[in-house]
């Protein structure tokens, strides 16, 4: 007679097994196993709706939420499901945040492409999550780029939040971002400041890049201030100037990466939203002013940002299609996708690029962008940076303080201008 080997758990020893019963076993363990399959798709089936976070429950500390909510379509002959590669931890808070699309055909997962964006619950439960380690409530909201990430450490009374411990949040891997939100009193006006931002070229899909702005928005933030770090095609531009910006012109969006693709959500704004007067243009009249006040009269512009992907520095051949061609003052590779968000839901813009370099238009020149050059020009304008967005937060918040109520049809026109 031939023996197999059973290994028992329970004492971890190894039983020898008859060859007839050993495959009895394969047999009724694969029947086991194909019969939990079977219940696991029902029961995945039948609980899909349920699977959104509801922000409704304990959310403040963020247990007893399902964070691994997604929507999904079916098509015809595969499904596409959602699979999570989120690891739940033992307080029953969820961490990484990568969730695949993945086709199942019979036992087969293909993954079919980028996960889908956060629904409105699941966002709602990121920002009641937020709203419950500060007792701040901010109606001014700051996303720093390169060079205006010290602007945090200057919060008084802060809270910081590591992106990492914020669920689904994306990681910030850019040098010259720290990867946290802090949120405190700047001036006396609480403020939620993200110190580090996400860049399509780390891997991000654009809604992704701008999901914090989504976060901020049901925080309660009205009026975003968002700064960057660009080149200047400009010759009479300098390295240190500030281009308040007045329009874009966004590379992904034009090729089909706005970060509002997939379905709408009505309750953040409209399927075709409008992008005319994107940047306030009482915010740009007020950074021309503070400007001239703070004596950067001789360095502070308006201009037209324009967004390549990255990570890439543009070629001289593209610097000069971008200037002699498009028009365009400075380019980076940041900013629009949170702009389109943030105009979707009907926040107040005012967008800023310290110049960092000058564009090289020379096929032939020796000098070349690069990034460390980017990150030393931002840090020696530092001061300056901290004074005129001080000043820009304290008059935002006068201006939203004579606001009238939301649901006062008035507010919109002040809002929009008309
Ligand atoms: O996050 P911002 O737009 O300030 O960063 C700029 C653009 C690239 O990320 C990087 C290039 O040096 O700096
Ligand atoms: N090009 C694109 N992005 C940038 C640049 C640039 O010259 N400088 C800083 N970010």
């Amino acid at each position: 007679m031939s023996y197999r080997y059973r290994h028992n758990p329970n004492n971890n020893t190894v039983l020898p097994m008859t060859e007839d019963k050993f495959f009895i076993g394969v047999i009724v363990g694969f029947l086991a196993k194909c019969g939990a399959d079977f219940i696991d798709r029902i029961w995945t089936k039948m609980t899909k709706s349920d699977r959104f976070c509801d922000s409704s429950s304990d959310s403040s500390n963020n247990k007893g939420c399902n964070w691994n909510g997604c929507e999904r379509s079916h098509s015809t002959d595969s499904e596409t499901s959602c699979s999570s590669s989120e690891s739940l931890s033992s307080n029953g808070e969820v961490h990484g945040n990568d969730r695949e699309i993945v086709a199942i055909q019979g036992d087969k997962k293909t993954p079919v492409g980028e996960e889908s964006p956060l629904n409105y619950d699941e966002i709602k439960a990121i920002a009641d999550f937020l709203l419950s380690k500060t007792m701040y409530r901010c109606q001014i909201g700051i996303i720093c780029g390169s060079g205006l990430s010290e602007l945090g450490n200057l919060l008084e009374n802060r809270t910081t939040i590591h992106y990492e411990d914020i669920p689904h949040f994306p990681v910030s891997t850019v040098v010259g971002h720290k990867g946290q939100m802090v949120i405190g009193l700047l001036k006396n006006v609480p403020v939620v400041c993200m110190q580090g931002r996400f860049h399509p070229y780390e891997g991000y899909p654009t809604w992704k890049c701008a999901l914090p702005v989504r976060v901020l928005h049901l925080m309660g933030v009205k009026s975003l201030i968002i700064s960057n770090a660009a080149g200047s095609l400009m010759s009479d531009h300098r390295v240190g100037d500030i281009m308040i910006i007045k329009d874009h012109i966004s590379m992904p969006g034009l090729a089909g990466r706005s970060p509002l693709v997939g379905s709408n959500d009505n309750r953040f704004g409209t399927r075709f939203p409008s992008m005319q007067g994107a940047y306030n243009k009482k915010y740009r009249e007020y950074a021309l002013k503070i400007g001239e006040e703070i004596g950067l009269k001789d360095n502070i512009h308006e201009g037209v940002y324009c967004m390549n992907g990255g990570p890439v520095y543009e070629t001289p051949a593209e610097c000069r299609m971008l200037l002699n061609t498009l028009n365009i003052n400075a380019v980076g590779m940041s900013t629009v996708p949170e702009v389109v968000v943030a105009r979707h839901c009907g926040m107040l813009v005012f967008a800023f690029s310290l110049i960092s370099n000058k564009c090289v238009m020379d096929t032939d020149s020796e000098n070349s962008p690069n990034h460390a050059e980017v990150v030393a020009a931002c840090a020696s304008r530092k001061s300056d940076l901290k004074v005129f967005v001080e000043r820009m937060v304290l008059q935002i918040y006068n201006d939203l303080q004579s606001l009238p109520l939301e649901n006062d049809k008035s507010y919109w026109k002040l809002l929009l201008g008309k």
